[in-house]
């Protein structure tokens, strides 16, 4: 089977601005796929070229095996896919429900309205005028708005933006349960987070450019960097005391150490033998947020583009 998103070598400039220069992925049936970067980085200009709002310059674009450019398979398309960009206009003055029904009329299968409902929590506020919802909720009928039409390729821009931490979790769970059922999800999130939670896989682009795209775990070799031990040493003892090499700061000490089980072993041996116990013990990874603003630092020097694979 083709991928759900195919794309080669794709360009767009707007004049002057080369907005995005050189960009290849492809995002597989049944998974969520997340494009990171700053803003400014080419994402929203991607995925409108990819649902057919915007023209390319160069490049191939497969979507549902269809060419969004095409004027024909673009409104096949679009009968296909979902869409929740960040600013969706909705008449102000219908309510919840009938804002949902009147675009469930526009799909030849739509879902069930009130299902749809349920599935964003907004039953409760199914008779509120759209005006009079939060930001938080207006977002959540977005979400709505764009699986009505029971796509098999959802676009999320930006997503929970806005959301309380609860609903930001509950929307994560309707993204997943989404996948669960076969839905193909191409997101856009600048929260390190989100793509964490839920993402299958990630594409990190940067002045146009794809820099690095593997799975949140292991995006540029973040599985194989060290680990990092911290700890606070009891009165009495100095970091040259410990069996290996140590910084102060902060009051914890830390260790860099790309062998972690055998260093926390030396430090935990050394500790109980001499009966000082280490305050705030922690052993961390480089979290995707340390990972994306390295990738992403304008100050790097610029190198050959980093995958690594699933
Ligand atoms: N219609 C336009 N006309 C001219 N320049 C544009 C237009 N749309 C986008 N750009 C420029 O193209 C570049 C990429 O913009 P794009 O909106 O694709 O970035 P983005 O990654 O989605 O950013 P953000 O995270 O801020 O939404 C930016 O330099 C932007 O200023």
């Amino acid at each position: 089977m083709t991928s759900a998103v195919a794309v080669g070598g794709l360009a767009k400039s707007y004049g002057s601005v080369h907005a995005v220069r050189d960009v290849s992925f492809t995002v597989e049936h049944g998974e969520i796929f997340a494009l990171l970067g700053p803003n400014g980085a080419g994402k929203s200009t991607t995925l409108e070229i990819l649902e057919g709002f915007r023209a390319r310059d160069a490049g191939q674009v497969g979507v549902l095996g269809m060419d969004p450019g095409d004027q024909a398979e673009g409104r096949e398309l679009r009968e296909r896919i979902g869409l929740v960009l960040q600013d969706i206009a909705v008449e102000p003055y219908l309510t919840v429900r009938e804002t949902l029904a009147r675009n469930a009329g526009y799909y030849r299968w739509p879902r069930d309205v009130d299902e749809v409902l349920g599935l964003v929590g907004l039953t409760e506020l199914r008779r509120r005028k759209v005006r009079t919802l939060s930001g938080g909720q207006k977002r959540r009928l977005d979400l709505a708005l764009g699986v009505i039409g029971n796509p098999s390729l959802l676009f999320l821009d930006e997503p929970t933006t806005g959301f309380d931490p609860n609903a930001r979790r509950s929307a994560w769970q309707l993204v997943r349960n989404l996948r669960d059922a076969g839905t193909t999800i191409l997101l856009t999130t600048h929260y390190m987070e989100e793509a964490q939670e839920l993402a299958d896989r990630v594409a990190v682009i940067a002045g146009g450019r794809i820099v690095s795209e593997g799975t949140p775990d292991t995006l540029a070799g973040r599985d194989n960097d060290g680990a990092r031990i911290r700890f606070g040493l009891p009165h009495g003892f100095a970091v040259t005391d410990l069996p290996f090499a140590a910084s102060r700061g902060d009051g914890l000490v830390t260790v860099e150490t790309t062998d972690p089980t055998r260093t926390l072993h030396e430090l935990t041996g050394w500790a109980l033998r001499r009966g000082a116990v280490l305050d705030r013990l922690t052993v961390d990874r480089p979290t995707l947020e340390d990972v994306y603003l390295r990738l992403t630092d304008p100050g790097a020097p610029a190198g050959a583009p980093e995958r690594s694979v699933r």
